[in-house]
């Protein structure tokens, strides 16, 4: 395997039981295998479970709570995600934001875990800020292209090489991936000419007539 990370966000695109997110995470693993790149998917927390029991991939949780075992109700905990099988999670994307503390205390808790925290970011100042928090990867996404189709590679570079420089000043162990609008291979080729190792994307595969497809083509460049 490569040092590049592909992670994919399914969000609440798929409906159902589940088997929609056990499918595209097959097509995840088979595009892994044939490529060396290694690739993740963060379901519902619900599908976590069966994602992971039924793929070999790594599975992220989309997000998770701060609360340890004990008198918490409505809340996505840390144990129970790890032991559905989750290698990492996601902390403040976009979709999802918390505050600088509970983004903090999100990284704690899920490191005590030992899962991977990537800890989305919308420009440079908050790259810089989750820079120094220490998570495993800060991923930069500009909201206003996520779910666009247009890529932040092409749209705005320099939210990418700007977190890139800044991450790298404040804490050279944090790794950056950057996401929004990113689909098709020269949009990967083009996110780690700018310094990142990956990618965080979402609508480009899991809304694509064929997963599969789209994904050999997104890792056709690299
Ligand atoms: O988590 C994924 C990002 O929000 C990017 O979403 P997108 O690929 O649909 O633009």
């Amino acid at each position: 395997m490569s040092s590049t990370l592909i992670v994919l966000n399914l969000k609440t695109y798929l409906e159902g039981t589940g088997e929609g997110a056990v499918k595209v995470a097959q097509a995840c693993k088979e595009v892994a295998d044939d490529s060396g790149i290694e690739i993740g998917v963060a379901p519902q927390f619900c599908d976590i479970y069966r994602v992971a029991s039924q793929v070999d991939l790594p599975v992220y949780s989309q997000s998770l709570d701060p609360v340890g075992a004990g008198s918490f109700t409505g809340h996505a905990f840390v144990q129970s995600i790890k032991d559905a099988g989750a290698v990492g999670t996601l902390i403040n994307h976009s979709e999802c934001r918390l505050t600088l503390a509970n983004i903090d205390a999100s990284i704690t808790t899920a490191r005590n875990a030992a899962l991977k925290t990537i800890v989305c970011t919308n420009n440079v100042a908050t790259s810089a800020a989750a820079a120094a928090l220490g998570p495993d990867y800060v991923a930069v996404e500009p909201p206003e292209l996520i779910g666009s189709g247009i890529p932040v590679s092409k749209a705005d570079p320099e939210v990418v090489t700007g977190s890139v420089e800044a991450v790298k000043r404040i804490n050279p162990a944090v790794q950056v991936l950057c996401g929004a609008g990113i689909s098709k291979g020269e949009d990967l080729a083009a996110a780690l000419e700018l310094g990142s190792v990956g990618v965080l994307l979402a609508s480009g595969i899991v809304k694509a007539a064929d997963p599969k497809a789209a994904l050999e083509d997104l890792v056709s460049k690299v």
